[in-house]
């Protein structure tokens, strides 16, 4: 089984992510983590920490040489801005003298710690995650609820497409279908595995030229108007085996694992798997993908309307997962809340915040496409090492009837 979890806050000394139950010989090094990070940076719309944010990577545990030895995977990314933050974010208790107050009132103390966020942010887990968790302010809500997080996952999914590429020829491309209203015409080309080096010299990561230079302006009046932007992205898994996930049960479902996987990245309010939603409103007949035998004498679907994915398995054909991201919640035009002190009326608080983040969250959902698909290749074919998993993998493809392939 493979599992993982992160750890960390937005604001903290670094990021944690673990992965656990993965073979022994996953290539992994710390420039190919870099890397991954330095996609997820990118972004036309981004705000100022992704300027100066470095995503300072260190493998901290099982990886030797290049390789997965079999143990979990610990990544650990420091967060560049931590000597700003180490006295509001410490772990340990702060004594008064090193907030550089008295050890006097309450009041100065509260100033200390960077002024209580108590204007909770509609849009954010603010409001009910300090009535959760029984906080005064927001700072520990906002900590943790934060799309920073996504770099751990970001960092994980590395490994897992690394583990699906050397095991089973995988590759994952994401890109941005819209941003805002502004979303690629419905005959734009597809972008193919080999793309990937143009959608990441892209800083809207859009495959269509002129809806590239929309997105843009988009975001640019946007800005100048005080406002925000969200948007649907689209990642491409090629070269999924048949049979990841199943429909035995709806837990084992691969698409509802994707949905889930996919739906649990901050801002995702919809996931669409192959048309998802607009084949609802098409007949039967041209909603289903028909099967016939190709010219290679292999089967295929005519069309992949089901994005790769019927009866909750794999069907071989390519992945296709959209997610519609919502605008980003801190809106510079604050928005109407309350102060939690007084309960009055008040403006939300604004910090430094992205206007547009839809390019970077592409990467993000192609990692934990990524995530869920090695974890469903482990399940099938499972194995210690990476050659054994190759093993597992050719020996159940090889046993599937030539009348079925
Ligand atoms: C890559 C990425 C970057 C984000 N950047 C910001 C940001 O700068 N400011 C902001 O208010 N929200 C940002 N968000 C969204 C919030 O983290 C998210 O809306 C918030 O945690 C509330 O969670 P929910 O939208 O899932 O309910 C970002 C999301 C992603 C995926
Ligand atoms: C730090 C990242 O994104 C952050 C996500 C985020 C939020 O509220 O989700 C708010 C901003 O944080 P900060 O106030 O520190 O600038 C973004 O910069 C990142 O993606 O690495």
């Amino acid at each position: 089984m493979l599992r993982w979890l992160t750890a960390g806050e937005s604001h903290g000394p670094a990021l944690v992510g673990i992965i656990e139950g993965l073979p022994a010989g996953v290539a992994l090094t710390t420039a190919r983590v870099q890397e991954a990070l330095a996609r997820r940076r990118l972004g036309y719309g981004r705000g100022a920490r992704m300027k100066f944010e470095q995503d300072a990577v260190r493998l901290l545990g099982g990886v030797r040489h290049g390789l997965s030895q079999g143990g979990p995977v610990a990544i650990e990314i420091a967060n560049t801005e931590w000597p700003k933050w180490e006295t509001v974010m410490s772990a340990d208790p702060v004594p008064d003298a090193a907030l550089g107050v008295d050890a006097g009132t309450g009041d100065a103390r509260e100033q200390a710690r960077n002024k209580p966020l108590t204007r909770p942010r509609p849009g954010h887990a603010d409001l009910v995650g300090m009535a959760k968790y029984a906080l005064d302010e927001a700072r520990p809500v906002l900590e943790r609820a934060s799309a920073r997080e996504t770099a751990t996952r970001v960092a994980l999914g590395t490994v897992a497409a690394a583990l699906l590429e050397q095991v089973a020829g995988v590759r994952l491309v994401s890109h941005v279908v819209a941003v805002g209203p502004v979303a690629v015409p419905d005959d734009a080309r597809v972008p193919g595995p080999d793309d990937v080096v143009a959608l990441d010299a892209d800083p809207i990561r859009c495959f269509d030229p002129a809806t590239s230079t929309a997105m843009v302006a988009e975001i640019d009046a946007c800005q100048k108007d005080g406002d925000t932007l969200g948007g649907v992205v689209e990642v491409l898994a090629y070269g999924v085996p048949p049979g990841l996930g199943s429909y035995v049960h709806g837990d084992r479902k691969l698409d509802a694992r994707l949905a889930a996987a996919v739906m649990g990245i901050q801002a995702i309010k919809g996931v669409e798997i192959g048309d998802g939603f607009r084949t609802a409103a098409r007949r039967g007949s041209a909603a289903h993908d028909e099967i016939v035998r190709g010219e290679d004498e292999r089967l295929h679907r005519v069309t992949n309307r089901a994005g790769g994915v019927e009866g909750g398995m794999s069907n071989g054909e390519v992945l296709r997962v959209r997610a519609a991201m919502k605008p980003i919640s801190t809106v510079p035009r604050a928005l109407r809340t309350i102060d939690t002190v007084t309960g009055e009326p008040a403006t939300a608080i604004h910090q430094r915040s992205d206007v547009c983040a839809v390019a970077p969250a592409a990467v993000v959902a192609e990692a934990m496409v990524a995530l869920v698909l090695a974890e469903a290749l482990l399940e099938k074919v499972g194995g210690d090492s990476v050659a054994e998993c190759t093993r597992n993998l050719r020996a159940y493809l090889e046993a599937i009837p030539e009348t079925m392939r």
